[in-house]
Parts: structure tokens; sequence; C-alpha cells
């Protein structure tokens, strides 16, 4: 491992945040603690273990040098056999409890991080997904899915590993000590002399190969940018033959990270020689040393012997530190982002799907009453400004306006992914607050723009509107939102697995599968939020003629992009940052010669 640390100047190593070991990073990772409780026995029972076989491990040195002695005739004390053959098969034994325990302090540890790191897993991401909207406006998805994997790895490690291993060190190290100045008082001394001049080159040294290593990784995440850059916008870099700029680019960069890694080289070359010699040097000077005692007869051979061998389970001790506290320091920062999440407020949304079944059903009217809205991550715009509009049930509204005029505002304060800061949302004549917020959700559906599948089958995204939905639902509220006969025409008709590994789907299609799936959920309110991309003439018509199905006897906002689609609809509402500037049917609007509907119309008509 040390050789690893010492050559490998660019693995690209996980970058995680590290955090101070105080009592108040050890108090927040303390929360986690609790996930421990259901396998605490277990856990205490790895210990005892973990302390059984580290206490074995010190014996055998102490044989060993006994075994030497004994060779010579000069047994040792009363706890350890004289001859030599007793000694081994006591040595073999010791060995043979050693590997037992070892086995199962293993085999627990594991069992408990496994089992545990499950648990916190499963409640962070229940809790990630029940979070409100406004949490994930701030964050981008990479990072958030980040603590799931990396941060709950590096937390599992330190559960499995470090943290058993950081007990064994320090047993085998403060029990190692103990027994060197027990064997040779005047040696200790000799070998901890040069234990300080070790210790400063490590921190100075170390300090600066830490630096080297981070710019290497930088600049290393620098070209895999131009990469990524690059790989994205393909398309673009072969229109304007780029190719070689890019490879230029790409080229600088790597050359960079090859300076700073010769550079880290250097240094780590001479660091690990520097290392290497005090370690040998230490061995030598121990030896010869020792060699003198044992000539003056101030030491046996077998103590000299037990006393190298104590002296390498403290060296190795000491060395493994470094890693173990930076490993702990890394867990105590992804402990710190795992708790935030499980700290933060989610939406009352419960784990056990029975729990969220509608309790209050809703008729189908919707008011928006002297609603004001601004998002929470950007306060200082007031999306909406006071504004007032009803829909009763079965009514279809559809609302049209300029871009950014609040449109797609309106459908989240619907389904309550925010709550206005000002008037109110009812339902029913009563306001949204006075529902259970799985009540409103489950009864609004939403068709959205841009329809994303799930990886699963064309019948799972289907179902996903009705999750005990039968085949003969799911089928027939595809043959109503016109998806049927081209499903049926894929290869494996229902089966076909979509989504980001399957078949592509084309928008319409896409469309008429949400269709399909907010027809199974048979919702009192609908939302639909037409495509701004137009579809050709017969995908259209298809989905046009889906919608009407689904938009039959009951309320549907329409959030409208073409005019033509919403001259049918009982009322229009032209909106303009955050204000009903108009409001009426079509031809109620197009007589209005100065009015935004009109001139929108006309600007479409003419297209
Ligand atoms: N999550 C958000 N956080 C902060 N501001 C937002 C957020 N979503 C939208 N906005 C801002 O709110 C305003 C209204 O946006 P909205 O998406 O409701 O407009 P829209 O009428 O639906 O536009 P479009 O027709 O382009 O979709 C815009 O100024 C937009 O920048």
């Amino acid at each position: 491992m040390a050789r690893n640390r010492f050559n490998s100047g660019t693995a690209p190593e996980q970058e995680l945040n590290k955090v101070k070991i105080n009592k108040q990073s050890l108090r927040t990772a303390s929360g986690l603690l609790s996930y421990l409780k259901p396998y605490r026995w277990k856990f205490i029972l790895g210990l005892i273990f973990l302390f059984l076989s580290s206490l074995t491990g010190l014996v055998l040195p102490a044989l060993l040098g006994a075994m030497i002695d004994a060779a010579k005739g000069e047994p040792k004390n009363w706890m350890i056999p004289s001859t030599i053959n007793a000694i081994g098969i006591m040595a073999f034994v010791i060995l043979f409890f050693q590997s037992f325990v070892s086995f199962f302090r293993i085999r627990l540890f594991v069992e408990v991080a496994e089992k545990s790191i499950a648990d916190i897993r499963r409640d962070t991401y229940f809790r990630l997904i029940t979070l409100p909207m406004n949490f994930f406006a701030n964050r981008r998805v990479g990072e958030l899915n980040s603590r799931l994997s990396s941060d709950l790895s590096q937390i599992q490690d330190t559960l499995t590993t470090t943290l058993a291993e950081m007990i064994r060190q320090v047993i085998l190290l403060t029990g190692g000590i103990g027994l060197l100045v027990f064997v040779s008082p005047k040696l200790t001394l000799f070998n901890i002399s040069i234990l300080p001049i070790l210790i400063i080159a490590a921190v100075f040294l170390g300090r600066k190969i830490r630096k080297i290593s981070k710019q290497a990784q930088d600049k290393l995440a620098e070209s895999n940018t131009v990469v990524e850059e690059t790989l994205q916008g393909i398309s673009n870099v072969k229109a304007f033959t780029n190719e070689a700029y890019e490879a230029g680019r790409y080229d600088k960069t790597l050359r960079e990270v090859v300076k700073i890694a010769l550079k880290g080289a250097t240094l780590r070359g001479g660091f690990a020689s520097f290392i290497i010699f005090c370690l040998f040097g230490a061995i030598v000077g121990v030896i010869w040393y020792g060699s003198i005692l044992v000539l003056r007869g101030d030491l046996t051979i077998g103590d000299l012997t037990m006393y190298i061998l104590y002296s390498m389970f403290v060296g190795a001790a000491m060395g493994t530190f470094p890693e173990l506290y930076a490993n702990v320091q890394k867990a105590l920062g992804s402990s710190e982002r795992v708790i935030e999440i499980l700290n933060e407020q989610n939406e009352p949304v419960n784990i056990i799907a029975s729990e969220n079944a509608t309790r209050r059903f809703i008729k189908g009217d919707l008011e928006f009453n002297k609603v004001e809205f601004a998002y929470p991550s950007r306060k200082e715009i007031t999306v909406l400004q006071g504004l007032s509009f009803k829909a009763t049930a079965g009514e279809k509204v559809a609302i049209v306006g300029t871009s950014g005029a609040g449109k797609s505002t309106i459908a989240s304060l619907i389904l309550r992914f925010y709550d206005p800061q000002g008037g109110q949302v009812l339902f029913d004549g009563e306001p949204a607050d006075h529902y259970a917020l799985t009540d409103i959700r489950n009864q609004v559906a939403i068709v959205p723009q841009d329809v994303l599948l799930f990886g699963g089958s064309i019948r799972e995204n289907i179902a996903y509107g009705k999750l005990d939905a039968t085949d003969d639902e799911i089928k027939a509220a595809a043959e109503k939102a016109n998806a049927d006969r081209f499903i049926k025409a894929l290869p494996e008709g229902y089966n076909t697995m979509v989504g980001e590994r399957g078949v592509k789907l084309s928008g319409g299609q896409r469309q008429r599968i949400a269709i399909a799936r907010a027809l199974l959920k048979d919702p009192a309110i609908l939302i639909l939020d037409e495509a701004t991309s137009s579809l050709d003439s017969e995908s259209e018509r298809l989905v046009q003629e889906a919608l009407e199905v689904l938009m039959k006897n009951r309320t549907s906002i329409i959030i409208a992009h073409r005019l033509s689609t919403i001259r049918e609809a009982d009322r229009i509402i032209v909106l303009e940052k955050g204000n009903i500037i108009e409001s009426g049917t079509h031809d109620e609007l197009m007589k209005n010669e100065e009015g935004l509907y009109r001139y929108l119309s006309q600007l479409q008509f003419e297209v």
C-alpha cells in the first residue's frame, strides 16, 4: 500500500472533503451511530474478537524470543514453557486461536456495516426524494448522487476496516511500546531518539507532496473536462472542423499534468528513499547496538529477536496511522453531508404506500385567489403578482403568455411543489393546506412538455400512473391514448424496454404514453404542459385526439404554446409578467384588436 502511495502521483482518487476531528464533528457523526443500534450485540462481539486477535498478536514475538533462548538452555519465566517443542506447540495454538477470532471479527464487522449502511442508504434516499422542490433548486444531481454513493461508501469503509484497524494498531502500538521498554529500556531509548527527525521530515514533506498531488488531480480533472465538453458537443466540433484545435487543447493540459506529476515524483522519490534509509538505518542501528548489549551480557539473543519483532509491530502501526487518520477525517466529512440530508425537513409523504392513499376527494373546482409567489431561491423576483382565476369542475382553462410569464409556475403551485407567500390556492373552495399533500397530488395529474420515461418496460411506464393497474386496464388506457397501435408494432409489445438503455420513442409516442399514464391515474384536475416543439401533423392529430379523451369530465389547465389547440377552451387567460392582462373565450379575445392574444394568434397564424 505504501508503495502505491509513493508512486501513484495522479491516481484519480475520489475527492472527498476531510474535516477536522474535534468534538463538534464527532458529535455530528455520532448521529449515525443510532443505525448501529439494531446490530449492537454483533458489533460488541466483533470488538471483543478484535481485542483478542490483537492481544494474541503481541504474544507471538515473546514466544519466538523464548524459543531461541530455550535453544541456548536459558529458560524465560514461569509463563512460558521451557522446552523448544512446548513453545512451538504453544505458538501454533495461539496462531490458530488468532486466525479463528480474526475470521469472526471480519465477518461480524462486515455484516454490521453492510446492514447498517443499507439502512442509512434507504433512509437517505427516501428523505432525498421527499424533500421539497426548493431543495433541488440549489443542488446538482451529481452532487446528491455522490452522497448516496461515495459518501456512504466512505462511511462503510470506516466501519468495516478503518475502525477495526485503528483499534488493532492502537493495541499493537501501546502494547508493543510497553513490551519494548520491558525487554530493553536502553534499546528503546536509543530507538526513540531518531523519532523526532522522522516525524519532522514526514510532516514537512508529506504536506508538500499532498499539495502537489492535489494540483495534479485538479489538472487531470481539467483535462477530463476538455474531453467531456468535446464529446458532448461533438457535432459542433465536427461542423467547425475543430478536431485539431480540441486535440491541441487536450494535449496542453496533459503536458501540464505530466509536469506537475514529475515534480511530485521527485519529492515522493526523495521522501521514499529517506524513509527507507531511516527504516533500515534503524534496524541496522538496533541490531548493532543490540549486539553490543548481547556481548556485554545485558541482553539475551532471544530478547534481541523479540525486540526487533516488537519494533517492527510498532513501526508498522505508526506507518498506518496517517492513512487511518485521513480516512476517519473523510468519514466524518461524509457523515456531515449525509446527516445534512437526514436532518432536512421533508414533505409529509409516507414510506408505506398504503398510508398515502387519498382520504379526501376533490370534485375539481380550482381557484387562485390573489396568489403572490416568488421562488425561495430567487426571492427578489415576484413571479406571480396577486394572480386570481377560477376553473369550475370539468372546465378547460388555457393559459397563454410570453416565455417567462409564469405559466409553469402556476402548474407547480397547483401540485403544491411550492406554497405561495400571499393569497391562496383553493380546491373545491377550500385552501390547499386543508388537504393532505398526497390527497392533492393523487388527484392532480400532469402531462409535461418533455416526457421522461423510466428505465423499464412500456407496461411499467404506463402503470406509473396507478401501480396496481391490471394488464387490461393498462391496455385500455393505451388504446384511449392512441398508443396501443404503435406499442403492439414494437418487437416486444408492452414488454419493450424504454428509457435510457431501451428503445428510443418519438416525442409524440412518449406524450401518448404520458397520456395513458394520466388516464390510469384518473385525476380530478389535469395539467397539460403543451410540447413547444411541434410534432408532425399525423402525430399531432393522434396526440390531440388522445388529449381530448383525457380532458373529458375533468378540470383541465392547459399551458398552451400553440394557440390553435385551445380554440375550444372555456376560458383563455393571457399572462404577462405574472399578471393576467386578458381573459375570455377565443372569440372574445380575438375581438380585442390591441390585445396580446390577438397579436400572438396572428403571429402564429402567419408562420
Ligand atoms: N425553480 C426556479 N427557481 C427560480 N426561478 C424560477 C424557477 N423556475 C422559474 N423561475 C423564474 O420564474 C419566472 C417564470 O417562469 P415560468 O417557468 O413559470 O415561465 P413560463 O411562462 O412557464 O415560461 P416558458 O413558456 O418559457 O416555459 C421566470 O422569470 C423564471 O426565470
